[in-house]
């Protein structure tokens, strides 16, 4: 899938591109939209557990395809290079950089999150999974009538342990407090309305229908509740378009300035289907901390900048709101006691610069071996940084499962050939 970029805003302009790299060959998420059924229900016998019904309605017929904008449907576009930003030089401690000559996320919001009562309700204090808890086989759990999307990377997937799944599909309790730290700070004085018309160009073999509104794709209420309290009234144009690509499990290239909300259009489909999944057992330790000590992330997502790092954690925060799933960040120049005994409360989905997740995995107080969600955001900042070695011993020198079996996305503002050279080693299909 390629969004074929195009400048036309004035104040905060936006162009994206993206370029999904795999060809499987799914129907169009949500192209028959029934009723949620959260996993541990599906294929149950009608009249079952009634208390536990799922709370969405039936969804009218219309919620999909509609007006596509500027999809053309073409070619990959390996030429993208518009709106490149200046980068200060990096010395010394690149983790460390925190990109004061970067506006990124034009107008976000002062909420800092990271001190310790921001996290009093994330409810998962265990590290990533426990011994009985397990990711369902959901190509084999769906019942006829759910939903399309879904990503079979998972298919054959070994349970472990004898218990029953944990569900991670239903909301947790309100908390009101931290629903106003999440939340309660306005919007972000985006006006997303004036990026309606840009022209998006996708690329790839029968990828899923972009979507107009959230509502055009099915997702637990967790993710559906964060985003309402969020605010976001309807999906920018590259989360439009990707998150059904990734909900249907691809591999996505995606082209995307900065303030297009690219995060939430990684976010919310990953995490969406760590909810329907539920987490993993935790696998051998193997070198470094005993298995109690070391934390298995579900997904990494790895940034350039602390900077960067703090907010896509932040963001992540709100879409972990009500939910079980626990998200951690790590980034140099910053106390790593500190970053550890965070993450011995637990940690479902990490964010982190290169050189502070090489330092961890070092230790051994990270594995990767449970890690079925790669992201790299601001890929080519990264590389510009010289972080490609770290990036290399990070995905490929550290247990984590091989391009296939993880779903890899990567975002970038430019596309360069050591991106379009990276993509193709880490992205399956291409
Ligand atoms: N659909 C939406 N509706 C309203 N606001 C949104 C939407 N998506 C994202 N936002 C908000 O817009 C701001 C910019 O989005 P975001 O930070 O995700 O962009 P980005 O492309 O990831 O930027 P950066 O490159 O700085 O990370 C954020 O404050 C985010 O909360």
């Amino acid at each position: 899938m390629s969004y074929e970029s195009n400048q036309n805003g004035t104040g905060l302009e936006q162009q994206l591109a993206g370029l999904d790299l795999s060809a499987k060959k799914e129907s169009a998420p949500g192209s028959n939209p029934r009723v949620y059924v959260p996993p541990h229900l599906r294929n149950q016998p009608s009249g079952g557990n009634s208390s536990a019904k799922p709370e969405y309605q039936e969804r009218g017929p219309s919620q999909r395809g509609g007006d596509r904008g500027g999809y053309k449907g073409g070619e990959r576009r390996d030429d993208y290079r518009g709106g490149r930003r200046e980068y200060e030089s990096q010395n010394g401690d690149r983790d460390n950089y925190r990109g004061d000559n970067y506006n990124s996320r034009g107008g976000n919001s002062n909420y800092r999150g990271r001190d310790s009562d921001d996290r009093r309700s994330y409810h998962n204090n265990n590290s990533s999974g426990g011994g009985q808890n397990r990711w369902s086989d959901r190509g084999a759990n769906r019942d006829a009538g759910a939903p399309p999307p879904t990503n079979t990377r998972w298919s054959g997937y070994s349970k472990g342990g004898s218990g029953q799944p944990q569900d991670w599909s239903t909301l947790l309790p309100r908390d009101e407090q931290l629903e106003y730290e999440l939340f309660g700070i306005g919007n972000t004085g985006i006006n997303f309305n004036k990026y309606e018309d840009i022209p998006v160009e996708a690329s790839g073999d029968d990828i899923p229908e972009c979507i107009n509104s959230f509502d055009d794709i099915q997702m637990t209420e967790i993710i559906t509740n964060n985003i309402a309290l969020a605010r976001y009234d309807k999906p920018t144009p590259v989360q439009k378009y990707a998150i059904p690509v990734i909900i249907s499990g691809r591999d996505v290239m995606a082209c995307a300035q900065t303030g297009s909300g690219k995060t939430a259009a990684f976010l919310v489909p990953i995490l969406n289907q760590m909810y329907e999944r539920g987490p993993l057992p935790t696998p051998p330790a193997g070198r470094g901390y005993p298995s109690r000590k070391k934390v298995f992330p579900l997904g990494l997502v790895l940034a350039p900048t602390r900077e960067l790092a703090t907010q896509i954690y932040d963001e992540a925060k709100k879409f972990a709101y009500r939910s079980q799933l626990r998200p951690c960040v790590v980034y140099g120049g910053s106390n790593v006691g500190d970053q550890m005994r965070d993450l011995d409360r637990g940690c479902h989905l990490l964010v982190a610069t290169p050189g502070r997740l090489v330092d961890m995995l070092e230790r051994g107080k990270i594995g990767l071996a449970n890690c079925r969600f790669l992201v790299l955001d601001e890929a080519d900042r990264m590389l510009d940084m010289g972080f490609e070695p770290q990036i290399r011993c990070i995905v490929q020198e550290n247990g984590m499962p091989r391009t296939g079996d993880r779903q890899t996305l990567m975002f970038s503002a430019t596309f360069p050939k050591e991106i379009q050279l990276l993509a193709k080693e880490f992205q399956r299909n291409l």
